[in-house]
């Protein structure tokens, strides 16, 4: 039996109480009915008007000359990474939970045959100049080893701020060494607010910035990826390689400056103070943390918990509100409901684990399908309406 999406109840297609991701942000009336009057050019060939809006608008908040609208955040991470190499032998060095070395699919082996540097930061929040310079691997001719080439940070990763300071001082040492240094910014809005950081300074420190639109900015799809012309008209090549140049994708773009024209700084505040709140409430409740929630995530430390994590995602759907695991994400859909709904289900979990601890010693995973409503054959997973925790 197939379930259509449409047949499964409101409430299981709803963004409100959809801690999931902030990847579940959906287009609002208002979003779509600016989109209406959006042109309809070819953007392969740059005739549209929209799109080349959202591009300018993005790379000018970025202070970058250029920008390149992608369908996808792993596009344009995939094809910045690609384009600030030229001749293997190489590596990348980034953090070991990158979403460009653990979610990408190992893009950068397969298009940019790329070796990767994964580094665990010795402070267990962020990478360091020590971390890199202990990790990196020198272009110093030594035939054995494939210089470090580019490096790429994630901000925020796991909901965490990078330090201003700690950044300038690796662009410092990037500069010094001819190092490129790229930004995975599916969260760079989110830093911007929380650190009180224009994306303007972060993109004086960055050669490129990957600005994710489909996160907590709200728009349905894409990303922005800036730089200075050259690099982007480099990056347009491979995009169009990788079969990544979009049409008549004004509508699309129109979508998204709806959301950046409008007052998306509020709109993160929002879930960031959600966020904070549970944050507090799982401190309150003796309930470990893997990260300080400085913005929109909460990650409970499972491990350390002993807490289940297939128990808590049917916790959860027992007060309707949708989890994949540990991380708690909130976006401005969120309603105030779901955040009072969620404490009862992380705390039911919390007491459950006491009696019944989970030795949790397979990889943390985000992506678990049990957590969906529908599996991958479009069938509906029955037995999480039949939970019994
Ligand atoms: C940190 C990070 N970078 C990049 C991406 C990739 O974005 P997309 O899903 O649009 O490919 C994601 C997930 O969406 C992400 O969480
Ligand atoms: C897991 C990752 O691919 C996705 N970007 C998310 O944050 O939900």
């Amino acid at each position: 039996m197939t379930t259509e999406v449409m047949d499964l109840p409101p409430e299981y297609v709803s963004p409100a109480n959809d801690l999931r991701s902030d990847t579940f942000t959906t287009p609002t009336p208002e979003m779509i009915k600016y989109a209406l009057s959006a042109s309809c050019g070819d953007a392969v060939y740059g005739e549209d008007i929209d799109t080349a809006r959202l591009e300018k608008t993005v790379a000018k908040l970025a202070g970058k000359e250029s920008g390149l609208f992608c369908v996808s955040g792993t596009l344009s991470n995939q094809i910045a990474l690609r384009c600030h190499l030229f001749q293997p032998p190489y590596t990348i060095l980034c953090d070991y939970r990158a979403h460009v070395y653990t979610h990408e699919a190992a893009g950068l082996a397969i298009l940019s045959q790329a070796m990767v540097v994964p580094v665990i930061p010795s402070n267990g929040n962020y990478m360091t100049l020590e971390d890199i310079k202990s990790h990196y691997i020198p272009d110093d001719g030594d035939i054995h080893g494939a210089p470090t080439k580019v490096i790429s940070l994630e901000n925020t990763l796991h909901g965490i701020v990078y330090p201003l300071k700690e950044l300038i001082r690796i662009k410092g040492w990037c500069l010094e060494n001819g190092i490129k240094l790229h930004c995975d910014g599916a969260r760079i809005w989110n830093a911007a607010i929380a650190a009180d950081v224009p994306l303007k300074q972060y993109g004086e420190i960055f050669d490129s910035i990957s600005i994710c639109l489909s996160k907590s900015i709200g728009a349905p799809m894409g990303s922005v990826l800036v730089g200075d012309l050259k690099f982007i008209k480099r990056c347009n090549h491979i995009r169009k390689q990788q079969g990544g140049g979009i049409r008549q994708s004004g509508i699309m773009a129109k979508m998204a400056l709806y959301n950046i024209n409008t007052d998306w700084k509020a709109r993160l505040a929002y879930s960031h103070r959600l966020a904070a709140n549970l944050a507090a409430f799982c401190k309150a409740n003796g309930i470990p943390l893997e990260s300080p929630a400085d913005t929109n995530f909460v990650f409970i430390d499972l491990r350390k918990a002993m807490m289940d994590p297939d128990v808590l995602v049917k916790k959860g759907l027992k007060y309707n509100v949708k989890l994949m695991g540990g991380r708690v994400s909130f976006h401005y859909q969120v309603s105030e409901e779901t955040l009072e709904k969620v404490k009862l289900a992380i705390l039911e979990t919390f007491q459950y684990a006491k009696e019944h601890p989970f030795d949790q010693n397979g990889p943390t995973q985000i992506y678990r399908s049990e957590s969906t409503e529908i599996d991958i054959h479009g069938n509906a997973i029955q037995e999480i309406k039949t939970y019994k925790y």
